[in-house]
């Protein structure tokens, strides 16, 4: 761990099983490689996970076994040791590639920034070199403008001491907003590709599609059954990510998936047993999964290495752990800008409730930050996605670091100016809402112009990760946000509905069906206790439950509004973050207004993550 951060706290452990295949999963790493310093149960760094890896490399070895770390991308973006720097990422690479990572791909995250795709390409590809597989994405050149895949589509190795023979795919979900010096294929499109086909007609010992995909997606369902009908019988092992989560899914019976969590929280295991090794034509395979979550806690590694702080530690994942924090004083991520008064959370409070975080921005912040000089006088409503904050603030210290993980994003406010407050006032309800618009390719293209081949731009994309993972919970809340939409809309008659909606219970409840209580045990500590297609054991970590309350899609705040609430402007700025442009225009739209991307305008200098900093220093000057 680094030095200030939290010390790490025991907790009931659960065991590893071993097979004759085993994998170490990260994914959605978002640059924490320092860990969590002030969560006990998350505060190894990634020299820990180096000096891990090295001991359980050796356990296989021992055990005549193999193992193989697997990373699914979203390595940037989110934390000051990425995000802080000039260029961004000046020592993040390096740190990162310390770790023997036996099969990576790409994120939607390292394409964002056509800078960050220059560094995937220039850095991460030749760091490891025949380890990275892109099977659906390419790169382009912004000098020829030449495009070729961004690594090798496929990659096929024989383990170490099984010699299984093993061919491994890198796939991205279907990604749309990336730089220009990058091409996404969609994947239902990569699967019809001749060379994928020529690949499964091969009969590897197992097949390990890694991908940054969310298990419960469309993409790995559509990636899997074209496999099956190309290949009955090899198993496959899928590793996913992006919806930071962690969840496992079973496909078939041979056919297993995991996710393993976000910002370095979860470190994935999947043990396969019952393969039939190469050469061995007389047996089928009838192969057994298991799969832990490992919490990213010294202590748990320890546990699971069967070492102590006197034994486990090596001396490339100290020089990592050194890397590390001189990086982090170079960054000066320590560099305290003010002291959180009390807890904020994404999900673990109501929308609307004290100790909310977006509720905290919407009373406090925002009045005080979105103001154009020009246009101190207008009322404006200022709107941003839920999704647009990326983690908790912690009672204590919010530092330089603490800035980029709130909030690691380049993302500027824009405008339009004078919108009839009747029309702007629907904005918020419809990009909240279940519409059809959000849903329905054709509305899309006939009413707004989109590209008729284009996917459905679903409005759940501006809430955070965690909440997109939960698609029941989405529908309900849009059925009761669309009606409330219906409810208030005036019309006689409407009114008493409204009175009579009642909220969906999880929205006045935290939602517990991922999260069920374990144990009775007293002072267990706060954290995951994940519910998936295998049970609820997986946890290494015997935890108390987290509580999960579903949060709006995006939120507003009134601003310069006339001081009795009940008369409201003739006119306002609509004013937001420049992320939810492609759902301002059609909600502005879909509510009666004729305005298009032409209209949009630059509202002030600097970004939402420049002016909170500002704004802890002004307002949250304390002692702590
Ligand atoms: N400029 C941005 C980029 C992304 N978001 C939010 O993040 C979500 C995607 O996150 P992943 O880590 O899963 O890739 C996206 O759906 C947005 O909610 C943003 O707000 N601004």
């Amino acid at each position: 761990a680094q030095p200030g951060a939290v010390e790490p706290v025991a907790a009931p452990m659960r065991n590893l099983t071993w097979g004759q295949l085993n994998f170490l999963h990260t994914t959605d790493t978002h640059g924490w490689l320092g860990g969590h310093f002030q969560e006990p149960q998350y505060s190894a760094d990634w020299g820990d996970y180096v000096s891990f890896a090295h001991h359980m490399r050796k356990q296989a070895d021992d055990k005549g076994s193999d193992l193989l770390l697997i990373d699914t991308g979203d390595r940037v973006e989110g934390n000051g040791l990425f995000d802080a720097s000039s260029p961004k990422g000046l020592y993040q690479y390096d740190i990162y590639a310390q770790q023997d990572v036996d099969i990576i791909c790409t994120g939607n995250h390292e394409l964002y920034q056509h800078y960050s795709i220059e560094r995937e390409h220039n850095t991460t590809l030749p760091n490891f070199k025949e380890n990275y597989v892109a099977s659906n994405l390419d790169y382009v050149d912004p000098e020829t403008g030449k495009q070729s895949p961004m690594a090798q589509r496929f990659r096929r190795f024989k383990t170490k001491n099984q010699g299984l023979d093993i061919i491994a795919f890198g796939f991205l979900f279907d990604f749309t907003g990336n730089a220009n010096n990058s091409a996404v294929q969609r994947v239902e499109d990569t699967v019809k590709e001749k060379w994928f086909l020529d690949v499964l007609k091969e009969k590897p010992d197992v097949f390990v599609v890694i991908g940054h995909v969310g298990l419960r997606m469309e993409e790995f369902e559509v990636i899997f059954k074209a496999m099956r009908q190309a290949n009955w019988h090899t198993p496959i092992t899928f590793f996913g990510g992006h919806a930071h989560v962690r969840d496992a899914r079973k496909f078939d019976s041979m056919s297993v998936a995991l996710a393993s969590g976000r910002y370095m929280e979860t470190i994935g295991w999947m043990s396969v047993d019952g393969l039939k090794k190469t050469g061995d034509v007389e047996t089928q395979a009838s192969p057994t999964f298991t799969r832990t979550y490992i919490d990213n806690n010294v202590l748990g590694m320890y546990h699971h290495t069967g070492l102590d702080e006197s034994t486990f530690h090596t001396d490339k994942g100290r020089k990592v752990t050194e890397m590390i924090d001189s990086a982090r004083k170079e960054l000066e991520l320590d560099r305290k800008f003010g002291c959180a008064p009390r807890d904020y959370w994404m999900s673990r409070a109501r929308f609307n409730e004290d100790g909310n975080i977006y509720k905290l921005l919407m009373d406090e912040v925002f009045p005080d930050i979105i103001v154009n000089e020009d246009r101190r006088n207008q009322s404006r409503l200022a709107i941003m996605n839920t999704g647009g904050i990326r983690f908790d603030i912690f009672k204590g210290a919010f530092t330089r670091d603490t800035t980029y993980i709130v909030s690691p994003f380049v993302s500027e406010f824009r405008y339009i100016p004078d919108v009839p407050y009747k029309i702007a006032s629907r904005i918020i309800g419809i990009l909240n809402s279940g519409s059809r618009i959000w849903v329905n390719p054709l509305l899309q293209s006939d009413i707004f112009h989109v590209d008729d081949d284009a996917p459905p731009r679903s409005n759940k994309l501006m809430s955070a990760p965690e909440q997109q993972a939960h698609p029941e919970l989405i529908k309900e809340a849009a059925d009761y946000f669309m009606k409330k939409l219906a409810a208030s809309s005036g019309r006689r008659g409407r009114r008493g509905r409204l009175a009579a909606l009642e909220e969906p219970e999880y929205m006045a409840e935290p939602q517990r069906d991922g999260q069920m209580p374990l144990t009775s045990q007293p002072d267990l500590i706060a954290g995951y206790t994940t519910k998936d297609d295998f049970g609820d054991d997986g946890d290494d970590t015997v935890h108390e439950p987290l509580e999960f309350y579903y949060q709006a899609n995006a939120f507003q705040s009134e601003i310069n509004f006339p001081a009795y609430h009940k008369d409201k402007p003739e006119n306002v700025d609509v004013v937001f973050i420049d992320f939810i442009q492609p759902w301002i225009i059609p909600a502005l739209k879909f509510s009666g207004g004729d305005y298009s991307d032409k209209d949009v305008r630059k509202y002030m200098e600097g970004t939402f993550t420049s002016k909170f900093a500002e704004w802890v220093g002004e307002n949250w000057q304390g002692d702590c």
